[in-house]
């Protein structure tokens, strides 16, 4: 196996592993294409990365590809403990900065740069804060964001009936009032990643997803779990994503931040331009408003800025000899 660097950075106590070397070129004309490949031939890559003994169960990267989309400076594939996922906010807030430091984009211009980034779920502008030497908050505009399916009922074993909404922020969200679960803000972390876990597990048994544009992105990604504080006002909104395989999210989740926008906004709950904090399990805070409202397919959608701060954390140098066993990834949860 290869040797691996990266460099390790965090947007709101989220990790982002950005891989610089170890992978081969991934075959495929198409970033979809790509992760197919990726899904075929490259799982020991993910889980020698994403897994312990070299990272662990709530770990996250991101695998920089060459894009397909003519205006995009790069193509990102996002992964973590259960596969590959369509987008992720943090993960862009982050790379914001990388691509502008790493001079990936020529010319960097004051006091904004603007960077590209084709994420899976389509092609994500991003705004870098720049002074001429240091960078700093990103903010992005979202893919078209919408509200799939509202007060769905589901009966999730060990937890009764709760009504869920589907959202859309490129990626596909339940998302719940912590209250449903007779829950309140005292909840441990290990409670809200169980209740939402076993929802997630229901809701992909029983539901079945579509998406405008292709197959591959129609799959529920988790279940964020919120304060129920979904009228605008200017008081923060506290929420915990749950995504891939029972991973929780410290940030406050750039697609969850998104996909909240986007059942606010269809319900009539805020108007283009108001903008909302969002606080997550750290509490970290995005902020995060609708600007634009779009037709996407069959859905009346809307595009959502969101901004953030994502920081450096270090760099590393991954090996594997030939004979660990046990250092080619476990996890223990
Ligand atoms: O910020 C986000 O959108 C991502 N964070 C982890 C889960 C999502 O992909």
């Amino acid at each position: 196996m290869d040797e691996f660097v990266t460099t390790e950075m965090h947007t709101g106590g989220e990790p982002l592993r950005i891989i610089e070397k170890g992978y081969p070129d991934i075959h495929g004309a198409t970033i979809l294409e790509k992760i197919q490949t990726m899904k075929k031939t490259m799982e020991d890559k993910r889980k020698l990365l994403m897994f312990e003994p070299r990272g662990h169960y709530d770990m996250y990267g991101v695998l920089l590809v060459p894009p397909d989309i003519p205006s995009a400076d790069v193509g990102a594939i996002f992964m973590h403990n259960q596969g590959y996922s369509t987008m992720c906010g943090h993960a862009v807030l982050a790379l914001g900065r990388y691509i502008v430091d790493k001079g990936i984009v020529k010319d960097p211009t004051i006091p904004e740069t603007k960077v590209n980034i084709q994420c899976p779920c389509g092609l994500v502008e991003s705004y870098v804060k720049y002074d001429g030497k240091k960078t700093g908050a990103v903010r992005f505009f979202s893919v078209p964001a919408f509200l799939f399916a509202k007060d769905i009922s589901v009966d999730v074993p060990g937890y009764g009936k709760i009504t869920v909404d589907i959202s859309y922020g490129g990626a596909f969200y339940a998302l719940v009032a912590l209250s449903q679960y007779n829950m309140d803000r005292s909840a441990t972390i290990q409670k809200i990643r169980d209740a939402a876990g076993a929802t997630t597990d229901t809701l992909k048994k029983q539901l079945k997803l579509t998406h405008p544009d292709s197959e591959d992105l129609a799959f529920l990604y988790g279940t964020i779990v919120t304060d129920g504080k979904d009228q605008y006002s200017e008081d923060v909104s506290w929420n915990v994503c749950v995504f891939a395989e029972r991973e929780v999210d410290r940030s406050p989740c750039g697609s969850g931040v998104t996909a909240r926008i986007a059942q606010q906004y269809t319900r009539n709950l805020i108007k283009i331009g108001q903008t909302r904090t969002f606080e997550g399990p750290t509490s970290s805070r995005f902020t995060a408003k609708p600007v634009k409202e779009v037709t996407y397919g069959d859905y009346s959608a809307v595009i959502v800025e969101v901004s953030g701060n994502g920081y450096y954390t270090g760099t590393s140098k991954f090996t594997l000899e030939a004979d660990d066993k046990i250092g080619r990834g476990f996890l223990l949860n």
